[in-house]
């Protein structure tokens, strides 16, 4: 069996890289079950294992393939295939930590674009979307907001309207997949050798939309899982598969549980950004501080306070995330006494002979 690589996404940067090491095998992971990986290559798929070497060698969980990664093979006498070597990954998304501390949980790598669904019903929250697209703008994929079950919104350009201000750069779709309205913008994403993630909390139409995309039933749905307690099959889940447009999407289990810990808040904020840059101190917490540029665009309606509030809230989320234990065991006690110097105050009164 001869595979075509190209359509799995298969680029000729990565390619040229591959044929440097001509006696290894080029895969792709399309699938991860603990320690074993599904791996797909020009002769047909395989099951593979982290080599020792790389075991040895890797420093936290960036170092282990995850779903979407390039590598490369080499055989041993069990025909177990071995993972070498990761190619150098264009993206990915962790849950967990930042990028590059290198312990949170990889979700998928060598993502192009990364669909942020939402749909116009009552699930509707702007401040979910900043989330998304902070963890999507840090993983390096690009973020396209789509706008799930148009048919069920009459007031879209409303939506559309609050959307814009925390949308900046970013496409915005809106589409139907009961009806088959907008889809076709989606198009220019989808084409031979792209990868794409469809990502948004449970039940805004991620599997039916991808269905409608594959012209087939790939993906079970809600509809459908319901109908499995009365004995119906259930279609078993693939986490990497070709669309009939050229691209390769990818769906790991992880998906589904994306959770903002960390990300690139100058660019989902990159409003604030640019303000802060005007700000008089360099470390302005646009809190008190004379001459904020922050504070001065709220006063004056240029801001919304609800979206610094939001900046805000991330920001705080992000410190905590980055903080070891006896970090934010500080972090906890000074925000009871207020600052540091009045713990300390605290501390220093509460030692045996501190009090007199
Ligand atoms: N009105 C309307 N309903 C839709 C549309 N797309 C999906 N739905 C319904 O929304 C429900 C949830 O759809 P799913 O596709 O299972 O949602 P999901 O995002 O994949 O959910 P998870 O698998 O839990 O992540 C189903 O009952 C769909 O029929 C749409 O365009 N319009
Ligand atoms: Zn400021």
């Amino acid at each position: 069996m001869t595979i075509n690589l190209n359509n799995y996404g298969l680029t000729p940067t990565l390619k040229a890289t591959a044929d440097q090491q001509p006696t290894m095998t080029l895969a792709r992971v399309t699938a991860q079950h603990r320690e074993f990986y599904q791996v797909i290559t020009a002769t047909g798929e395989l099951t593979a294992m982290v080599s020792g070497h790389q075991r040895h060698q890797a420093s936290g969980n960036v170092d282990f393939p995850t779903v979407g990664d390039w590598v490369l093979l080499t055989a041993t006498d069990s025909d177990q295939a071995q993972i070498q070597t990761i190619l150098p990954r264009q993206s990915v998304l962790v849950r967990g930590a930042a990028v590059g501390d290198g312990q949170g949980q990889l979700i998928a790598a060598n993502l192009n674009t990364v669909f942020i669904c939402m749909s116009l019903n009552a699930n509707f929250n702007v401040r979910r979307i900043e989330r998304y697209l902070t963890m999507v703008w840090e993983s390096g994929a690009q973020p396209v907001v789509v706008l799930t079950k148009a048919d069920v919104t009459n007031n879209l350009a409303e939506q559309l309207a609050e959307l814009e201000p925390v949308t900046i750069g970013v496409p915005v779709i809106s589409c139907s997949a009961e009806m088959g309205t907008g889809l076709s913008e989606l198009t220019p994403y989808l084409k031979a050798g792209q990868s794409v993630a469809f990502i948004g909390s449970s039940g805004v139409g991620k599997s039916t939309l991808i269905n409608r995309l594959m012209g087939a039933e790939v993906m079970t749905t809600k509809t459908i899982r319901s109908a499995d307690a009365h004995g119906r099959h259930a279609t078993t889940h693939r986490q990497l598969l070709r669309l009939p447009a050229g691209a390769v999407v990818i769906d790991t289990p992880g998906m589904r549980e994306l959770q903002l810990v960390a990300g690139d808040l100058d660019r989902s904020f990159v409003d604030i950004a640019t303000l802060a840059a005007k700000c008089h101190f360099r470390d302005c917490q646009h809190e008190t501080e004379p001459g904020c540029a922050v504070r001065k665009a709220v006063e004056a309606g240029e801001l919304s306070p609800e979206r610094l509030a939001s900046y805000r809230k991330l920001q705080r989320e992000m410190q905590y995330q980055g903080m070891d234990a006896r970090q934010l065991e500080q972090a906890k006690v000074a925000r009871m006494f207020g600052s540091r110097r009045e713990m300390k105050k605290f501390l220093k009164s509460a030692r045996p002979g501190g009090l007199v």
